[in-house]
């Protein structure tokens, strides 16, 4: 497995490999590698001849100086588990690679409406520098296709239009979000939850899955649903920073036509800010 700093570095294999006609795969992340992004890698090693990783804690995207400055950073560790995995060639620039000039005077990318929404509105500024990052990630590495999580519903959706709008020839696959057995999905930030906490954790995944029940079951009086989510929430001991109920399609309130609703669910446990969410078939 080629480990990779420098753009020069990754276009001269990146040329070779499209020379000799390999079908590439890509999977971005940020690094402190668990089962979720091992799911992305299975699946991009099923689809291409050649799986390429990044790992880069993108200062663009962070709306919080102390999120970035504690951003867990386990290189080591996380080359180990991708070489493990059969990975070809993990990326991992700094940011100096990725912004020469700084962050404030780069060029960005913004996929309007979607990136204002809902976590949107709750961490202003994350998605246009997560949109930068990736457009930048698929011009480098020019991958025939790149896998995200559905754990991340909004980021997903802001990718697969900017590549619709933008004319990316790149399938964007989207992973089933990944949970341990208790239901909480696995992420980097549930490192920050002290043993307590993580007992408490799995009652976002119940909230949610107690509003897909009443959501199957024909209820539609949304404000209330969420109130009491929220309610139920605070009494588990987190506190609730963004449920929504949402039509999948349009990230915008349902409709008598919506098809699939999404429950969007952010909450606060102590210092790690956890997110979640759940699709519904409304037509059954
Ligand atoms: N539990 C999971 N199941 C499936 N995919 C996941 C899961 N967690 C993260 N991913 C996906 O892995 C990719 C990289 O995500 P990232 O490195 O930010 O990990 P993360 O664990 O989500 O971290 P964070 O705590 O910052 O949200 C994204 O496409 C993300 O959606
Ligand atoms: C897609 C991504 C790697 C871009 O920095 C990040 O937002 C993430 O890890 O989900
Ligand atoms: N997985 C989403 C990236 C972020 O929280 O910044």
């Amino acid at each position: 497995m080629l480990i990779i700093e420098t753009v020069p570095m990754l276009r001269r294999e990146i040329r070779r490999w499209r020379q000799e006609g390999k079908r590439i795969a890509f999977v971005p992340t940020m690094g402190n590698l668990h089962d979720g992004h091992m799911t992305l890698v299975d699946e991009a090693r099923a689809r291409a001849d050649i799986v390429i990783a990044s790992i880069f804690v993108n200062p663009m995207q962070f709306d919080r100086a102390d999120d970035l400055a504690r951003y867990p950073r386990t290189l080591q560790e996380d080359c180990e588990k991708l070489n493990r995995r059969g990975v070809d060639l993990v990326f991992s620039p700094s940011p100096a690679d990725i912004y020469p000039h700084g962050v404030a005077t780069h060029t960005f990318v913004d996929v309007p409406v979607l990136s204002e929404l809902l976590e949107g509105a709750s961490r202003p500024g994350h998605f246009r520098g997560m949109a930068t990052v990736v457009s930048k990630l698929f011009n480098l590495v020019q991958p025939d296709l790149a896998c995200f999580g559905e754990k991340d519903f909004q980021q997903l959706a802001i990718v697969r239009k900017m590549v619709a709008d933008m004319g990316y020839d790149i399938d964007i696959v989207g992973v089933p979000t990944v949970r341990a057995k208790d239901g909480l999905a696995l992420s980097s930030r549930n490192g920050y939850l002290t043993a307590e906490e993580r007992k408490i954790a799995p009652a976002l995944h119940q909230v949610m899955q107690s509003l897909a029940e009443q959501l199957a079951n024909g209820e539609r009086h949304i404000d209330e649903m969420i109130a009491a989510a929220e309610e139920t929430l605070q009494q588990r001991g987190l506190r609730a920073d963004g449920l929504a109920i949402c039509d999948a399609e349009t990230l915008q309130p349902l409709t008598v036509d919506s098809k699939r609703a999404v429950i969007l669910m952010a909450a606060w446990l102590g210092s790690a800010r956890l997110i979640d969410n759940q699709q519904v078939d409304l037509t059954q």
